[in-house]
């Protein structure tokens, strides 16, 4: 990064100045970001000589692919309450997607007298934009308002729609390739950012792995959007095979994110309009309180599922990716 820097300072703001150059630049990719100011991503390396791909680039939002279907204006829905408050205490129909117990007292607030079903993220000072510890343990969908609703953007149901609040750093790790922590800490439940990448079909996605296999590559950057997938849905979009969201060749700051056995970060799927169900949000929360600069990491297998017998079978494990996380309960491999 720091011959980046050195380019980009010395050759970018020429008159001169080749635009190409200027769009291929990582640091002037981030510094396009709209969370630039407030929460900047950084990129270090003390470990190495190695700087970041060139011919990887950075994206704030997800691209979606033309062959990828996107619903028509006339399908989207928001919620009509009238400002934010009815999104908090009214019955605002994006937060009544949320799955509730009607029976479980838990799930409903009791606020002045009216009960009221309970937003994703709590509301009140300090843990306000904090996701509820029972999202945090059932890793249930989130329903946020979005862009065709009528509440404002300080709606309370918005935090992943709002955007990244952290500042995040990229840096070189002794064994891992690049990882990813944040300069300050991080709160249990606190949005971190989202996954994004280029969003592509099924076909195009399994087109790109076998040109990885026989490339013998094994870095996989590839995220199925299932969250919704039923082959008994009555919606094709959903009974089809998942799109994909692809942060190889261009993504943002979480695409460096390493796996741990012990993570501190989980991917929820967030939903706004419900017509885009099928290419929902991969947003990172926090699991756990995370100091300033450890590393955030999120198991890439959900707790190493399928791996338990491959993991002690010689014949497979030598085709399996060694873990390195470190962690006290290592599984060994990663897949
Ligand atoms: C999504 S990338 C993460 C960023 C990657 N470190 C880089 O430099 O681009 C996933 C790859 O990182 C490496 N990796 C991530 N977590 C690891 C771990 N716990 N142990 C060993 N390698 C890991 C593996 O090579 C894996 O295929």
């Amino acid at each position: 990064m720091q011959a980046a820097q050195r380019e980009h300072f010395h050759n970018h703001g020429r008159p001169d100045a080749d635009p190409h150059d200027k769009n291929n630049c990582h640091w002037c990719q981030i510094r396009a970001f709209r969370t630039h100011h407030d929460s900047p991503i950084s990129i270090v390396n003390k470990e190495t000589n190695d700087a970041l791909n060139p011919k990887f680039r950075f994206i704030e939002r997800s691209i979606i692919h033309d062959d990828v279907p996107v619903p028509e204006a006339s399908f989207r829905a928001g919620c009509n309450c009238d400002d934010d408050k009815q999104c908090m205490y009214g019955g605002c129909q994006c937060v009544g997607e949320m799955i509730h117990d009607e029976n479980d007292e838990e799930d409903i607030e009791q606020t002045s007298g009216r009960r009221r079903r309970r937003l994703a993220y709590h509301t009140r000072a300090a843990k306000a934009e904090v996701l509820r510890s029972e999202f945090l343990l059932s890793r249930d969908p989130i329903y946020e308002c979005h862009e065709g609703c009528s509440c404002s953007m300080d709606c309370p149901n918005r935090v992943v729609q709002r955007g990244r609040t952290v500042p995040l750093q990229i840096f070189r790790t002794l064994d891992r390739g690049w990882g990813v922590r944040c300069p300050l800490p991080i709160r249990k439940g606190q949005f971190v950012d989202c996954y994004v990448g280029e969003v592509i079909t099924s076909e195009e996605a399994n087109r790109r792995r076998e040109i990885a296999t026989m490339a013998k590559k094994k870095e996989v950057y590839m995220f199925a959007l299932d969250k919704y997938s039923d082959p008994e849905s009555l919606d094709p979009l959903l009974r089809a095979e998942p799109m994909e969201v692809d942060g190889e060749f261009m993504s943002g700051p979480t695409r460096f994110i390493n796996h741990s056995c012990e993570p501190n970060l989980a991917i929820f799927a967030r939903v706004g309009d419900l017509a885009d169900r099928h290419i929902h949000d991969l947003a990172f929360f926090a699991i756990k309180d995370i100091p300033q600069n450890e590393e955030l990491t999120f198991d890439y297998t959900n707790k190493g599922y399928g791996l338990e017998e491959d993991r002690h079978d010689p014949s497979k494990t030598k085709y399996m990716t060694k873990c390195l996380c470190g962690s006290a309960n290592c599984r060994g491999f990663i897949w």
